[in-house]
């Protein structure tokens, strides 16, 4: 399988993350892919192939102009400013506060483009997020081209990214940049299935009025699971996007057999709309050993859950979320794509 990864996303390395009460060494760390990488190596995978760079039309395409000015400028403005350090928002245009102006502060700029305080913004932020997509569109465009599977190794990952905001360790949504490309490279209808532990709400935002993306994700459940505020099974999609989202939350500690049964669920939506594509934004932070989730995954679920994806039978687009038991995330990615390939 090819997959496609750029040096670029080395540019955010990010000091600080604020974990309950304190500032701790962010777990979305660069290590996560060399440790991917080398499993890759080792496993003799295939080739891994710097993305070409498609620009900032794919991302318009996709998030809102001013959002991504923001991202763009943010760094520069904020060091202009006299700040040290990285930057964490602080304030929100929360339920009992106006949404509908953007304050001229860079502070509460920052706060109207995030959607949640984990996720600084440091120098080469906008950079590693713009290879990110890069990445994402190279794998769809050959998986577009030669019918094969891809795997688009992306950090930062996306499925929080919504249209003008950014969290969750994500700044640009990979995932939907990848599906309006498929759509503009004539796919009729493409699936997003979101495997991550955490509810791909940027994802489900983006297209939750639409027809021509499927959006279904399994996650677990928002009463106790970031992001909190969306990913119940009632959300199934608004006006001509009815029918298109299908979130299966689950609880702590789910058994891998429930969450297949799931996947099942899923997948049969999948093939009864007929998709044409299936992008998969693959969080391998299932794992048991995830140090911020709760579920059960072994290294075996992951080898399962590949080989039942190839039988959906559709070309299929893996893209890298989370997954942040750094020690293990190799062999777990690529048991999922082994497993896809041995069945494929
Ligand atoms: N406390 C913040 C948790 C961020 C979750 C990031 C992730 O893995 N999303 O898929
Ligand atoms: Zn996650």
């Amino acid at each position: 399988m090819m997959t496609f990864f750029s040096e670029q996303s080395f540019r955010r390395q990010a000091t600080t993350e604020l974990y309950g009460s304190t500032l701790v060494t962010p777990f979305e760390t660069p290590r996560r892919m060399e440790i991917v990488l080398e499993a890759i190596e080792r496993a003799g995978l295939g080739e891994v192939r710097a993305p070409n760079d498609y620009g900032l039309e794919p991302v318009k395409a996709v998030h809102d102009a001013g959002y991504i000015e923001f991202l763009a400028n943010f760094w520069p403005a904020w060091q202009a400013e006299g700040r040290t350090g990285e930057a964490i928002p602080s304030i929100w245009p929360a339920r009992t506060l106006r949404s509908d102006r953007i304050p001229r502060s860079l502070g509460g700029k920052l706060g109207y483009y995030a959607l949640a305080a984990e996720t600084s913004l440091c120098e080469g932020t906008f950079e590693a997020a713009l290879a990110s997509k890069d990445t994402a569109l190279a794998a769809l465009e050959h998986t577009f081209e030669s019918g094969e599977p891809s795997f688009g190794l992306c950090r930062p990952p996306g499925h929080h990214a919504a249209t003008d905001q950014f969290g969750g360790y994500c700044f640009f949504n990979n995932a939907a940049i990848a599906a309006q490309r498929a759509l503009d490279r004539g796919y009729k209808r493409v699936a997003v299935l979101d495997v991550d532990f955490h509810h791909g709400n940027g994802t489900q935002q983006i297209f939750y009025r639409r027809s021509d993306v499927f959006f279904a994700s399994l996650h677990g459940d928002p009463e106790v699971t970031f992001p909190y505020y969306l990913g119940y099974a009632d959300e199934t999609g608004e006006g001509e996007g009815e029918g298109f989202t299908a979130n299966y939350p689950m609880a702590p500690k789910t058994p891998v057999s429930v969450w297949m049964q799931a996947l099942e669920k899923a997948l049969a939506q999948i093939a009864r709309i007929e998709c044409e594509l299936l992008i998969v934004s693959l969080g391998v932070d299932i794992f048991e050993h995830d140090p911020i989730s709760t579920f059960t995954f072994t290294r075996d679920d992951f080898t399962a859950l590949g080989e039942r994806l190839a039988d959906a039978g559709l070309p299929t687009v893996f893209l890298m979320e989370g997954g942040y038991a750094v020690d293990d995330i190799g062999v777990n990615v690529v048991s999922v794509l082994q497993g896809f390939e041995a069945r494929g």
